[in-house]
């Protein structure tokens, strides 16, 4: 059953006039919907049944298109208040059925109006539920999202996915970091400046980071040890974001700098991955990823769950049980979280020098609130270095 059946009434039959193609030569016809063109970029599904908008302006989505599991998107449309970054970062957006109306006294401007202007390409009317379970199947594709002139031959289509970048290997921090540094004042008492590397950071990081009383100083991506250390940070902090972790290797050694600077550091996500690497551990990518906002994951100190949300493709590379030496000569390390569906490394912790990471969201947005304590343990880390230096 396809909404352009003849039986459907006028309002409600689509134009056949875009096409999700998937590398694997899979192809689904749909509606345009947001922006017109052509978007190419890794297929991923995202299983959160709230929090579109926070999906959307998540820079971590960068180069890839997203495929919304819940069926009915767009309903609340989109306000600037729950903006996590200046700008929709996904190259396309598919969705089975793309509300006609908004509903929603906080809503600034239908969904579908912001994805026009952030030039994400989306297709509507799709049977996402059939994407889904080919992604799972076959793993994480490269695919094209093709509506308006762009919309083609089906092998004309096909050639121009196939010759598109893969995801493994791709580096796309410069694409989504500040080029210029910033500062944003801590709430309350301030313990310090935190030097915050923006990999493609989320509004709510920021804003979860200053609550626990930050000076922060928002540095890009490309920026040097010296650069960083004029600073006077504290502690360092590296945000999510986009890419492969194995294509960062500038940041990977400025990590390693700050962590022979005995700087606190806390991680997430992307950040979580790059203290893998930096630590000597290997990441590898994952066949579908993870991406929503009911991951459980296990705390291995606490024995206890917490439900998280979570967006990657790419996992560190690490034993789960035992205590491992940092092949990078930096201590003791363990994995202090993992992933209670498939056993994949969620949190890394140095034992001989101050730093841990997560490869979830503890900020959340969108998502449950479990782990937002995560954010007071930087801080009682950092506390605890200074009182040992007092
Ligand atoms: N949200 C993130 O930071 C994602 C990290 C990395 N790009 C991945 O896909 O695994």
């Amino acid at each position: 059953m396809t909404e352009s059946a003849s039986s459907a009434p006028a309002a409600l039959r689509r134009a056949q006039d875009a096409a999700l193609v998937l590398e694997d030569g899979t192809i689904y016809r749909g509606s345009a919907y947001g922006a017109t063109g052509q978007a190419l970029g890794e297929a991923v599904f995202a299983t959160g049944m709230t929090g579109y908008q926070e999906t959307l302006t998540d820079p971590s989505y960068a180069g890839q298109i997203v495929v919304q599991t819940s069926p009915h998107i767009g309903i609340t449309g989109v306000t600037s208040e729950d903006d996590e970054s200046a700008r929709m970062w996904p190259s396309g957006y598919v969705v089975r059925t793309a509300s006609r109306i908004t509903s929603n006294w906080r809503a600034e401007e239908p969904l579908g109006a912001q994805l026009e202007r952030d030039g994400v390409v989306g297709i509507a009317g799709v049977d996402t539920r059939a994407i889904t379970r080919r992604i799972r199947d076959v793993g994480a594709m490269r695919a094209g999202v093709f509506s308006g002139e762009a919309l083609t031959d089906d092998a004309a289509m096909l050639a121009v996915v196939r010759e598109s970048p893969q995801m493994a290997g791709r580096s796309l921090a410069a694409t989504v970091s500040t080029t210029e540094p910033y500062a944003l004042p801590a709430e309350g008492e301030s313990i310090g400046t935190l030097a915050v590397l923006d990999l493609g950071i989320k509004g709510s990081t920021l804003k979860y980071l200053q609550q626990q009383g930050f000076d922060l100083v928002v540095l890009p991506q490309d920026s040097t040890l010296e650069q960083v250390l004029a600073h006077e940070p504290v502690a360092a902090f590296y945000s999510n974001g986009p890419g492969d972790p194995a294509a960062s290797g500038s940041q990977v050694e400025l990590l390693q700098g700050l962590l022979r600077a005995e700087l606190p550091f806390f991680g997430i996500c992307f950040g979580n991955q790059l203290l893998g690497r930096a630590l000597g551990f290997g990441t590898y990518k994952l066949p579908f990823g993870h991406r929503g906002i009911n991951q459980p994951v296990l705390d291995v100190a606490t024995g206890r769950v917490e439900i998280t949300s979570q967006n990657h493709g790419f996992a560190v590379d690490a034993a789960i049980g035992e205590q491992l030496e940092s092949p990078a000569g930096f201590g003791r390390v363990e994995v202090s979280h993992y992933s209670l569906n498939d056993r994949v490394v969620e949190g890394l912790r140095a034992l001989d020098i101050p730093a841990f990471s997560v490869q979830y969201h503890p900020e959340s947005a969108a998502g449950p609130n479990d782990a937002h304590h995560m954010f007071g343990q930087f801080r009682d880390l950092v506390i605890a270095k200074k009182g040992a230096q007092a």
